[in-house]
C-alpha cells in the first residue's frame, strides 16, 4: 500500500534530474525494443520493415498504384501549367518589346483552364485513393496485431505492460499512416516526374539546361533528405519509447484514479506526467532540428534550380537553337517541380516517426508464439482430472520461482481447495491449469494429457476460470454473459444468474439484462461483478470450474448463499448425473469443510494435504497455523 510521502510508481516525484537509478532502469527497459513477448524479438532492418509494410498493402495494391498514377499526372499537369504560363508571358513580353501586337492568348488560357480542372480532379483522386489505402492498411495492421496477440493471450497480459501494448496498437499504428498515405505515391512521383520533364527540356531546349536542373533536383530529392536521417531515426525511436512510457503512465493514472485522488497524489501524478511529456519533447528535438536544416537546404536548392537552368541554357539561346520563351518555360517547369520535391521532404520529415512506430508494431506482430498451440483436442466429458506433476514455475523477470516442485491431483468430480498465505502460489497454480503459461519444469495434465499437446480452444471450452478481478466489457449484461456461450438463450442466462445469486439484482437494474455495464464493469458493484463473472463461467457449462477467490467481495451471508448454490450446481454438473471438477483458491478457511480435498501451500510448495475432516483435527501443522492466524 502506498503511504503519503512515498512516490507511487517507479517514476520519481519532481525534481527528476538527474534520473534516479530505478527510473533510469525503467526508461531503459521501455526503450528496449523487445523486452517481453508482448514486444517481441530484435529490431528488424529497414528493408525488412519496408517489405513488411508493402506486404500489408498487397490487398490494396490497385488503389495504391492508382493513387501514385494520379499524383504523377497531377504533378505533370502542374508543370505544364507553369511552363505554359511562363512561355505565354515571355512571348507576349518579347512581342511587345519588338513593337508587335501579341498573338491571341485564348488558346493558352483555355488549355490552362482545362489543365487546372484536370489537376483538381487528379489531386482529389490521389487524396481519396491514398487515404483509402492508408485506412484500409491501418485496419489490416490492427487486425495483424490482435491476431498476433491472440495466441499469446493470456500470457501476454502477465508479461507485458498494458499501456505499452495500447500505445503500439493505437498511436504507433496511426503513425504508420504516413508510410501508406504520404510515402509511396510521392516517392514514385519523385522518381518519374523530374526525369520525364528533364528529358523534354533536354530535347526541346538544351541538354545543358536539363543537366543543371537535374543536378539541383537530385541534390534536393536525394542528398539533402538523406542527410541526418540516421540521427533523426534514432531520435524518433527514443521519442516513440518516451511516448509509450507516457501512455503507460496516463493509463495507469486513469485506471487508478480513485487511488490517485483518494491518497492525495494528483499533484504528484501530474508532475510525473509533465516530466514524461518533457522527455517526449526532448527525445524528439534532434529529429526536429534535422528536419529544419533539411527544409532550409531544400528551399535553397529549389530556388537555385531555375537560375541554374537559365545560366546553363543561355548558350543555346545565343546559338539560336532555343528560344527565350522556351528557356523561360523550362525554368518555370523546374521551379514547379518544387512541389514534387516538397512531397519527398514532407514524408522524409515524418518517415522517421513512422519507421520507429512501424518497428514497434513489427515487434509485436512477429514476436514468436511462446506457447504454441497443441494439436490434440480435449474430448468433452462430464468432468476431468487435473494433475500438476513436479511443477516449478518462475514468472518472466522474477528472481525466484513462484512454485517449486508442486505435485497435486484435483480428482474428477471432486472439489479441491487450495489454501495458503498470500503469495504462496495458489493463483499461479490455478492459472497454469488454463495454460496462462507453461511450467518452467514439470507438467500439468488433464485426464493424463499434457496441456502443451492440447488445443487452447478445446481446453478453454472445458475449463472455466473465475477470478476475483474478472473483466466486464462496456456492453450489456447479456452480452457480457454470452462471452463464452454466444448461443445461450435468455432462459439459460437467467438460470446461470440465479445460480450465481445475481438474477434479482440484474432485474432491478434500469434495463435488466440489457443494462450497459460501464467500462471494466465500473457501473456495477464489486460483488455484482464477481457474481456476473461467475454466471458467465457457469453459462459455458464447463466440466472443470476453477474459482480464484470468487467470493472475496461478498458479505458472509451472501457468500454462504452463493457457495451453497454453486455446490448444488457442481453436483449436477452438465446434467449427465456426474459432478464437475472444481478447484478453488481461497483464503477463507471456514469454507474448506465442504471440500473433498484440501491442499495447503507455503512459499510455492505443497506443505500439507488431505480430506478436511482429517486435516482439521490435526493439532499442529501448516493448516492449524493458518487457522490460528485467521482467528
Ligand atoms: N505477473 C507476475 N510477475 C512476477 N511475479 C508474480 C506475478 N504474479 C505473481 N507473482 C509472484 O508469484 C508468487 C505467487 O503469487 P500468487 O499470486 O500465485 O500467490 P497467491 O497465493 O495466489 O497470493 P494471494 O492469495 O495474495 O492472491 C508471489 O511471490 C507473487 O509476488
Amino acid at each position: 500500500m502506498s503511504t503519503r510521502g512515498e512516490p507511487m510508481s517507479a517514476e520519481p516525484a519532481e525534481p527528476a534530474e538527474p534520473a534516479e537509478p530505478a527510473e533510469a532502469a525503467e526508461a531503459a527497459k521501455a526503450a528496449e525494443p523487445a523486452a517481453r513477448p508482448g514486444a517481441g524479438g530484435a529490431v528488424a532492418s529497414r528493408r525488412v520493415i519496408v517489405a513488411w509494410l508493402l506486404s500489408v498493402t498487397r490487398p490494396v495494391l490497385p488503389p495504391l498504384l492508382a493513387s501514385a498514377a494520379c499524383r504523377i499526372l497531377d504533378h505533370l499537369a502542374g508543370v505544364g501549367l507553369f511552363a505554359l504560363a511562363a512561355h505565354a508571358v515571355v512571348s507576349c513580353a518579347l512581342e511587345l518589346a519588338d513593337g508587335r501586337q501579341p498573338g491571341a492568348l485564348w488558346p493558352t488560357v483555355l488549355t490552362m483552364v482545362a489543365l487546372s480542372l484536370l489537376k483538381a480532379a487528379l489531386r482529389y483522386g490521389e487524396q481519396f485513393l491514398g487515404h483509402l489505402v492508408a485506412f484500409t492498411s491501418l485496419e489490416l495492421l490492427r487486425a495483424q496485431i490482435f491476431s498476433a496477440l491472440a495466441p499469446r493471450a493470456p500470457r501476454v497480459t502477465v508479461t507485458s505492460r498494458s499501456g505499452d501494448l495500447l500505445a503500439r496498437a493505437t498511436k504507433d499504428v496511426d503513425r504508420i499512416e504516413v508510410f501508406f498515405a504520404h510515402t509511396f505515391a510521392p516517392a514514385v512521383c519523385a522518381a518519374t516526374v523530374p526525369p520525364a520533364v528533364l528529358v523534354v527540356i533536354g530535347a526541346s531546349v538544351s541538354w545543358w539546361a536539363a543537366g543543371a536542373g537535374a543536378l539541383t533536383l537530385a541534390l534536393a530529392i536525394l542528398a539533402v533528405p538523406a542527410a541526418g536521417w540516421g540521427a533523426a531515426l534514432a531520435s524518433s525511436r527514443r521519442r516513440a519509447a518516451a511516448r509509450a512510457r507516457l501512455t503507460q503512465h496516463v493509463t495507469d493514472s486513469v485506471q487508478g484514479l480513485a487511488e490517485v485522488v483518494g491518497y492525495g497524489r494528483s499533484a504528484e501524478r501530474l508532475a510525473q506526467t509533465a516530466r514524461l511529456d518533457r522527455e517526449v519533447a526532448a527525445a524528439g528535438a534532434p529529429a526536429a532540428l534535422a528536419a529544419s536544416l533539411r527544409r532550409g537546404g531544400i528551399q535553397l536548392l529549389v530556388l537555385a534550380g531555375p537560375v541554374a537552368v537559365v545560366a546553363a541554357g543561355a548558350d543555346a539561346v545565343r546559338a539560336g537553337t532555343a528560344g527565350v520563351a522556351a528557356l523561360a518555360a523550362a525554368a518555370a517547369a523546374v521551379l514547379r517541380m518544387s512541389e514534387t520535391v516538397r512531397g519527398v521532404e514532407d514524408f522524409t520529415a515524418a518517415l522517421g516517426d513512422s519507421f520507429a512506430a512501424a518497428e514497434r508494431v513489427h515487434e509485436v506482430v512477429t514476436a514468436p508464439v511462446e506457447l504454441p498451440d497443441g494439436t490434440m483436442a480435449l474430448a468433452p466429458a462430464p468432468a476431468h482430472e487435473l494433475v500438476w506433476e513436479q511443477v516449478t514455475y518462475t514468472y518472466p523477470g522474477a528472481s525466484r520461482p513462484a512454485l517449486e516442485g508442486v505435485s497435486l491431483r484435483a480428482r474428477t468430480g471432486r472439489w479441491t481447495s487450495l489454501v495458503g498465505a498470500s503469495g504462496s502460489g495458489k493463483t499461479t497454480l490455478a492459472q497454469l491449469a488454463l495454460r496462462f503459461d507453461d511450467p518452467s519444469s514439470g507438467r500439468v495434465l488433464v485426464d493424463g494429457a499434457d496441456l502443451r499437446d492440447l488445443s487452447a480452444d478445446s481446453l478453454r471450452s472445458e475449463i472455466a476460470l473465475v477470478t476475483q478481478r474478472s473483466h466486464l466489457f462496456r456492453a450489456t449484461v447479456a452480452q457480457n454473459l454470452r462471452l463464452g456461450a454466444p448461443e445461450a438463450d435468455d432462459l439459460e442466462l437467467e438460470e446461470a444468474c440465479r445460480v450465481a445469486c445475481v438474477h434479482e439484482e440484474v432485474l432491478a437494474m434500469e434495463d435488466g439484462y440489457r443494462t450497459v455495464v460501464g467500462e471494466r464493469g465500473a457501473t456495477v458493484s464489486g460483488g455484482q461483478r464477481q457474481r456476473l463473472a461467475l454466471a458467465r463461467a457457469l453459462l459455458m457449462r464447463p466440466s472443470v470450474l476453477v474459482l480464484d477467490e470468487f467470493t472475496s467481495h461478498l458479505d458472509p451471508a451472501l457468500e454462504a448463499r452463493v457457495r451453497e448454490s454453486v455446490r448444488r450446481w457442481a453436483a449436477v454438473g452438465r446434467g449427465q448425473g456426474r459432478p464437475v471438477t472444481v478447484v478453488e483458491v481461497t483464503h477463507r478457511l471456514h469454507d474448506i469443510a465442504g471440500s473433498d480435498h484440501v491442499v495447503v501451500l507455503d512459499e510455492g510448495r505443497v506443505v500439507q494435504e488431505g480430506a478436511p475432516a482429517e486435516l482439521l483435527v490435526v493439532e499442529t501443522g501448516p493448516l492449524r497455523r493458518l487457522l490460528a492466524r485467521e482467528s
